[in-house]
């Protein structure tokens, strides 16, 4: 029965997304599935390197107004703001920020008294670039002062500059300011105050999130990727997309953040940016970007299939201490699709009504999509937010679903 429901919403899908060819869809959904196998174990064995619409829409939702500085604002004593950045590739090149009105101006005295010295205490989350400090200005606006390590941080300093620099999006992280000097590489962002998305799937903040708040963060960052893959002034692949950093506001409404190893590049294949090294997290990378080192926007939706599985079974991409056959979630879930037990991939956190177990079915087949081996199958990021629209209003309107409550602001243990 779920099965059958699967396979007629993948079909839908194709249709929308590729109209064209219709009748021989079952086989094709046959291949997509096995194709997902298939390319997850060249995923497996690759090496890796560790390392929208124009504008919102109005949602059901308002937004936090969170305690944000002015936005595109970035100015720092110091720093070689108004020359080029150093080593950089002519494709991703600016040579000055934007001069906005507002900007703030920090000196390193500022910065470490901010984060108290850089106090442990002040520390909010370690990264591949380095160590984010929550920092207080004093008059109650916070921000995120990423401090990086060396030598990794200067060009993931200057990338993240680059990108965010160009972006201006309620989906996306600010960049506030920056310092580069010869002892230190700092970023300033904007703070978002409730913990990254894979802490919230953890139950690390002290509440489940609901269906209806999971399907508007998964809205939320194919909003933001939307935004960079069509409507930036170039189009940016994010390269990074992961739970960790998808950004949770007080609203519980989503942000993406670390732009560390972005780049600008073509949509679609033909015009592919040739990378020589593969970035990305292994989990959600894409396989075909593996096999060709050529990535494409297309290579951010094979990583938001990854993260639209794991938002709603709750489950990492991978996990070590589940029995072999369920160490992949991908594979996990699309043998269970194959079954016809979609509505098993749910969160077992989250009740299983009936209104769920549609929406579910239709996510896990619009994932199916995004994780096509083949980019020419893959949806675009747009196409992906407007089905997502579409299951966010028929859920909302079938089901009561209430709003998360926090039960708690601060971590709870590991
Ligand atoms: N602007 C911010 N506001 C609040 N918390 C943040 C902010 N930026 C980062 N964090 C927290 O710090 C953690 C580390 O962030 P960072 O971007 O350095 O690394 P990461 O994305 O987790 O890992 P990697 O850099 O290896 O991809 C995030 O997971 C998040 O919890």
């Amino acid at each position: 029965m779920r099965q059958a429901s699967a396979l007629s919403s993948v079909s839908k899908v194709e249709e929308e997304f590729a109209p064209q060819a219709n009748s021989s869809y079952h086989s094709h959904a046959h291949v997509q599935f096995y194709g997902i196998l298939g390319g997850f174990s060249l995923v497996a064995c690759a090496f890796i390197c560790p390392c929208l619409q124009p504008k919102r829409k109005e949602t059901s939702k308002e937004f936090e107004k969170d305690k944000a500085l002015p936005s595109n604002c970035a100015s720092l004593e110091g720093s070689s703001l108004s020359k080029p950045l150093p080593g950089f590739a002519s494709d991703a090149s600016i040579s000055v920020l934007p001069k906005s009105t507002g900007c703030m101006s920090f000196t390193m005295a500022d910065i470490a008294r901010i984060t108290r010295n850089f106090s442990a205490s002040n520390v909010i989350g370690h990264g591949g670039f380095g160590t984010v400090y929550k920092g207080n200005l004093g008059d109650g606006n916070l921000v995120a002062i990423k401090r990086g390590k060396k030598p990794y941080a200067l060009k993931v300093l200057q990338n993240e500059v680059t990108m965010l620099s160009k972006i201006d999006h309620l989906n996306l992280v600010k960049l506030l300011g920056y310092l580069e000097d010869d002892q230190e590489h700092i970023l300033i962002v904007e703070y978002v105050s409730n913990g990254n998305l894979r802490e919230h799937l953890d139950g690390r903040h002290g509440v489940t999130l609901n269906l209806a708040t999971r399907l508007d963060i998964a809205i939320d960052v194919a909003h933001a990727l939307t935004y960079l893959h069509l409507y930036a002034e170039k189009p940016i692949i994010h390269r990074d997309v992961k739970s960790s950093n998808i950004l949770v506001t007080d609203k519980f409404r989503a942000k993406v953040a670390d732009f560390g190893v972005s780049t600008t590049g073509p949509t679609e294949v033909g015009e592919t940016h040739v990378s020589t090294l593969v970035r990305g997290h292994a989990d959600y990378v894409d396989p075909e970007y593996l096999q060709t080192l050529k990535i494409t926007t297309k290579s951010d939706v094979y990583s938001y299939g990854v993260l639209l599985i794991e938002i709603f079974s709750g489950r990492r991409p991978f996990e070590l201490k589940r029995p072999s056959n369920e160490r992949v979630t991908i594979k996990w879930a699309a043998h269970k699709i194959i079954e016809g037990n979609a509505t098993e991939i749910l969160d077992p956190k989250l009740e299983l009504t009936p209104a769920a177990s549609i929406a579910i079915g239709r996510l896990m087949d619009l994932a199916v999509q995004c994780l096509a081996p083949t980019r020419k199958y893959r949806p675009t990021m747009q196409e992906v937010a407007a089905v997502l629209w579409d299951i966010r209003k028929d859920y909302g309107n079938s089901s009561q679903a209430p709003t998360p409550t926090r039960a708690s602001v601060d971590l709870l243990p590991c």
